[in-house]
């Protein structure tokens, strides 16, 4: 049997059906018509391996198919593939005989995707409603809470509990307790809101829905974290980040007493080993069991250049919870127009020239986020988050944070170093330091087999967060690797795990890597930088001139303007 199915976004899926026997059939969707360049070999259909949906009376609870492909009966089949390879994207389901149904265009559904934190459309909404405005409320599993009481005893603390407040917290919660049964119990302390419009919140994904990375998460507390309770995962980056501070110093005193183009670019290096590594984990509440010091570590974003907070709204909120998504990732909008990453993005005459002049936009990225920095401080939103949850200390970081970076960098003018080399040194550290960053970023979410069409997974919230984590990450290089980068090579464990110490990510990594296999879910992984960095090139020129795929989906920015000053 064969067939063809066309998606929403005008994607041709040639459904093979090879008959194994009288029940069953193999069904293997692939997709055909895109370009080569920017083409998966494989199309992932990113169910759930062991769940089953088998027609309109399925467990509406249960993970749901791309919406063209709603009406095919499947059920999905655990498959281990004989060899994992880079560019193998593969789902394979087993059919019971039944029409194929393909939606006629006009039956097909625009993806919406409505922003996380921001109210339903024609619903009420409890963001600006008196009644809930100044409640600490989160939802949970279609449920909404009150945190107050819990507000100063959350054991992560209370800066990533803020995250929390003003949205649907599902997917944060469920990603970061290595124990969710201790976590979500929390939950029954906690007052229920009962008329709260719960409807009105936009939902997060459920990753303990996925039977992908519930399997990884129990192998892991199993084999590398027996001791429960014992926060062991939150331990191991001490010598790390004595390491990286004192390197840190080290390269300040040479540019305090050499300030100069060198000395400039050394500052550069050191800075981008902190923003790769110490702050990135210390945000994510990983570098310590005790709250202080991952908020101390994640600080040093400030120094450098950032802002912790606006980091933590922004990496953890909107990037690790729909990640690569088109719409609610703003890792993949916010370098448009000027960078084109997927293919669902407009393209411009200019983008066939990216992969050329990204070398020059890439050392001023740094500039972009402080502008994005002060910009977000005004509007309480960080363009794929609103800062809801952010207290007053939190926002005075992002100023106190400015005045000390900039104290620091200018610093030697106050001890006699000239104004020339004062700017030289201060421009050296900005290009290197963002050309670090941004390249090490990059890979690792913008080769080919890391962008899976808008239209495979069906909404935002409705993927299997598992897969969608495995299939929009690719991983590169081992142990040298994750000690440079704080783990950021090994990005596919970094989704999985944020609130684990990445010191512990090559053991997890094995774990992974099995069970990916066993349940057929292709897992990409680089040998080398350079390997991983050439693919990365070659996409972004595929990119520049790549056709668009399908309609353009937008997050819907009701409530935009929350700035008096007009920003947003
Ligand atoms: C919204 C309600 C939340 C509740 C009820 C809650 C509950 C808890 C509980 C009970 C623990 C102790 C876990 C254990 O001992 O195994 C914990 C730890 C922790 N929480 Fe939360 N939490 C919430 C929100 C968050 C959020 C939004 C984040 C991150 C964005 C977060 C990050 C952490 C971290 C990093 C720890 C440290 C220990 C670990 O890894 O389990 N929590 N939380």
């Amino acid at each position: 049997m064969a067939a063809t199915i066309v998606s929403s976004a005008g994607l041709r899926l040639n459904a093979r059906a090879r008959s194994s026997g009288a029940a069953s059939s193999r069904v293997v969707a692939r997709c055909e018509s895109l370009p080569s360049q920017i083409r998966p070999p494989r199309l992932v259909l990113p169910l759930a391996p062991h769940a089953t949906r088998d027609g309109p009376d399925a467990d509406a609870s249960g993970p749901r198919l791309p919406s063209d492909l709603r009406g095919v009966t499947l059920r999905t089949q655990h498959v281990a593939p004989a060899r994992l390879s880079r560019a193998s994207l593969v789902t394979r389901a087993v059919a019971t005989p039944a029409p194929v149904t393909v939606p006629e265009p006009e039956q097909r559904v625009a993806i919406s995707a409505p922003r996380p934190d921001v109210a339903m459309p024609n619903m009420q909404d409890p963001w600006n409603d008196p009644k809930w405005k100044d409640t600490k409320w989160t939802v949970y599993r279609d449920v909404a809470y009150d945190l107050q009481p819990f507000y100063d005893k959350h054991p992560g603390g209370e800066w990533l509990l803020n995250l929390a407040i003003g949205r649907d917290c599902t997917a944060l919660i469920e990603s970061y307790h290595l124990r969710p049964e201790v976590s979500t119990a929390r939950f029954n302390k906690l007052p229920v809101l009962e008329d709260f419009p719960v409807t009105a919140v936009p939902r997060a994904p459920r990753p303990n829905d996925s039977p992908l990375y519930n399997s990884i998460r129990d192998r892991v507390r199993k084999e590398l974290f027996p001791r429960e309770g014992k926060m062991e995962h939150r331990m191991g980056g001490d010598g790390a980040a004595a390491t990286i501070v004192g390197t840190a110093v080290a390269c300040y005193a040479l540019y305090a007493n050499f300030t100069g183009p060198i000395a400039g670019a050394m500052l550069g290096l050191a800075g981008a080993w902190i923003g790769l590594t110490i702050q990135h984990c210390g945000n994510h509440g990983a570098m310590s069991p005790k709250t202080w010091v991952n908020n101390a570590l994640g600080m040093t974003d400030d120094l450098i250049g950032g802002s912790s907070l606006m980091w933590r709204y922004h990496h953890q909120v909107s990037h690790h919870i729909h990640c690569n998504d088109n719409a609610l990732d703003q890792d993949v909008y916010t370098a448009m127009p000027l960078l084109r990453f997927d293919a669902r993005q407009p393209k411009k005459w200019f983008h066939r020239f990216q992969h050329i002049y990204l070398f020059a936009a890439f050392p001023l990225m740094q500039l972009a986020f402080q502008v994005g920095d002060i910009k977000g401080l005004f509007t309480r939103d960080c363009e794929g988050a609103k800062l809801h949850g952010a207290t007053a200390l939190e926002l005075a970081t992002v100023v106190i944070g400015k005045i000390a970076h900039f104290g620091l960098l200018l610093g030697p003018l106050a001890w006699g170093a000239s104004g020339a080399a004062v700017a030289a040194g201060v421009a050296s550290f900005i290009a290197v330091q963002g050309m670090v960053l941004a390249c090490t970023f990059a890979v690792s979410h913008n080769v080919a087999e890391t962008k899976v069409p808008e239209d495979t997974g069906g909404e935002a919230w409705e993927r299997d967060w598992g897969i969608q984590q495995l299939v929009t990450s690719a991983d590169w290089g081992d142990k040298v690797g994750n000690f440079f980068t704080g783990g950021l090579n090994l990005q596919v464990e970094h989704h999985l795990f944020p609130a684990i110490c990445f010191v512990h990510y090559p053991a997890i990594r094995k774990i992974v890597a099995e069970e990916a296999e066993k349940f057929g879910v292709p897992y990409a992984n680089y040998r080398t930088l350079p390997g991983i960095f050439a693919e990365f090139l070659k996409f972004v020129k595929d990119m520049g001139t790549a056709d668009q795929i399908g309609d353009v989906v937008e997050a819907k920015h009701k409530n935009k303007s929350m700035c008096p000053l007009g920003f947003a």
